[in-house]
């Protein structure tokens, strides 16, 4: 997909007026938001918010001066992209416990002004959510277009259709599931070890000049395996030896696998702080939108459409978790699409295959329209024309379906050619005797979804397209036959 650019970027700041209420009953004062926009401002129905994942953060597009790779999810954000900026407002938020400008446990606690270190508070996915719901009620966006996320982010598109219902007309998530498993736990606890366990965490209260940088490296290492495929990894890696000393195969020669994850490692600590690791992790684990035990029962109040994507590799968040979550909506009547991605890249795939991204995402954030594909200005007919007429303008238009009008031009039925088929059998000859005047019609803003399911309940072949009260158009099954087979 070809898409522009958001251009050069920066991250912006907004401390909340409003005390955070967390689910650990702590309360936290002063939260400070970091957060990027890009495109249209934000009007009425028109705001998507991105939420990231495990170590993202707001910058999700465009360019910080000298920075040499874009936001993290530059591939889909920008003009003629799904996320395009040329018809909405895109918001990112750092998430509250992060260490990306929002405030996290190496946040100055206002009371100590200290760090706060292990001080911080538990955070859950609603307590982010909340801060992020608070924050653009701050910034007087009372509702969003969608919400949009993979991975964690994923969980946070899921967790705002359960805690504000109807906010989000649209839900996206990618690559995430409706609770955290024994494995993702498992995960976490060892990545938390590896930290904990080296001496310079000192109990969360390490200076910044010490930090528990082997502790995070080794979880960084240990998790990033997890994001990877063995696919992925026979490509990129196979066995290669990253370089061969002189004196052949030494115990100190890495492979090239081992190479990477110790860059990622080394690259990691750099740009995350320990304790945010901890209580990010911390909060990914205690996720569960279940309801006594059930996905539907914690979904129950959820009033939005979702878009449910799955990568075909990922064994950290298997496609069988993501049907579980379409199997949840679709047993309580929700609106909700599904697509496995097929990529090759494991979990990392929803950051790494932009085309498909760009392909499922952009089809639902900005669904085809009746517009988009009607006839325009179709041949009518009027009322009181003869059963002749009729058959003569729908051969020389070379049309199956006349919508019929009255004198003042309003819509007042239809004919088709098996109605005039029909007619010659039964020997009428004025069209008001055949043609059918329950008629059904669609508007040009529908999508073809909609308008598809229309045709599809009352088994027609063909609907008006009525706009103002006048035949604007006309849409068929045949048309969107063409469209299905094209897309
Ligand atoms: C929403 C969010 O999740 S935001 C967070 C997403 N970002 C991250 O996860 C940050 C870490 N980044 C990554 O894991 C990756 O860059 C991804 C998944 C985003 C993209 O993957 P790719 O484009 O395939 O990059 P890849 O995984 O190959 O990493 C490239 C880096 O590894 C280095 N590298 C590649 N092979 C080796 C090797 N054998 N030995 C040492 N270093 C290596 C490259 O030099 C490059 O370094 P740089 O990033 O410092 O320039
Ligand atoms: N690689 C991504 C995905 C984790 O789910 C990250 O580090 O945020």
């Amino acid at each position: 997909m070809t898409g522009g650019s958001v251009g050069d970027v920066v991250t912006r700041y907004h401390t909340l007026q409003t005390p955070l209420h967390l689910e650990s009953g702590a309360v936290l004062n002063d939260i400070v938001i970091a957060y990027e926009q890009y495109g249209c401002s934000p009007a009425h129905g028109n705001t998507i918010l991105v939420c990231h994942a495990l170590s993202g953060d707001a910058h999700a597009a465009g360019m910080h001066k000298g920075d040499k790779h874009p936001g993290w999810w530059d591939g889909v954000i920008g003009p003629g992209k799904a996320l395009d900026t040329d018809r909405y407002c895109i918001i990112a938020t750092n998430v509250i416990g992060g260490c990306k400008g929002s405030t996290g446990p190496a946040a100055i606690n206002p009371d100590t002004k200290l760090p706060y270190g292990p001080d911080f508070p538990v955070i859950t996915i609603r307590d982010m959510v909340a801060a992020q719901h608070t924050f653009l009620i701050e910034q007087e966006i009372h509702d969003l277009y969608a919400v949009v996320g993979g991975s964690m982010g994923g969980m946070q598109s899921l967790q705002w259709s359960v805690e504000y219902p109807g906010f989000a007309r649209r839900i996206v998530v990618i690559a995430a599931a409706g609770y955290s498993t024994p494995m993702h736990i498992a995960f976490g606890a060892v990545g938390r070890a590896a930290i904990m366990t080296d001496p310079a965490w000192k109990g969360g209260r390490y200076s910044a000049d010490e930090k528990p940088d082997r502790g995070l490296s080794l979880a960084r290492m240990m998790a990033h395996i997890t994001y990877l495929s063995d696919q992925s990894m026979h490509k990129k890696f196979g066995r290669r030896l990253q370089e061969k000393t002189e004196y052949g195969y030494g115990f100190e020669t890495e492979f090239s696998v081992e190479s990477y994850l110790k860059h990622q490692g080394r690259s990691f600590v750099q740009r995350f702080d320990p304790n945010s690791y901890l209580y990010i992790t911390k909060a990914i684990d205690y996720y569960d939108l279940t309801k006594n035990g059930s996905l539907s029962e914690g979904l129950k109040e959820t009033d939005a459409k979702f878009l449910i994507l799955s990568v075909s590799t990922d064994w950290l968040y298997p496609p069988y978790l993501s049907e579980e979550i379409v199997m949840a909506l679709n047993s309580i009547g929700k609106d909700v699409q599904y697509t496995e991605v097929m990529s090759g890249f494991g979990h990392d795939g929803f950051l790494l295959e932009d085309d498909q991204m760009n392909y499922l995402i952009g089809r639902f954030l900005t669904p085809l329209t009746v517009a988009d594909i009607m006839i325009r200005d179709p041949p009518t007919i009027r009322g009181c024309a003869t059963i002749r007429a009729a058959a003569a303008t729908m051969i020389e238009r070379e049309v199956n379906h006349l919508p019929v009008l009255h004198a003042d031009g309003t819509l007042c039925g239809i004919v088709t050619s098996w109605d005039i088929a029909k007619a010659v059998a039964g020997e009428h000859t004025m069209l008001d005797e055949i043609m059918t005047k329950n008629v059904l019609s669609v508007s040009a803003d529908a999508t073809l979804r909609d308008a598809a399911k229309i045709l599809d309940k009352y088994h027609i072949s063909a609907l008006p397209v009525v706009g103002q009260g006048k035949v604007v158009g006309m849409l068929t099954s045949e048309q969107l036959s063409h469209i299905a087979e094209r897309r």
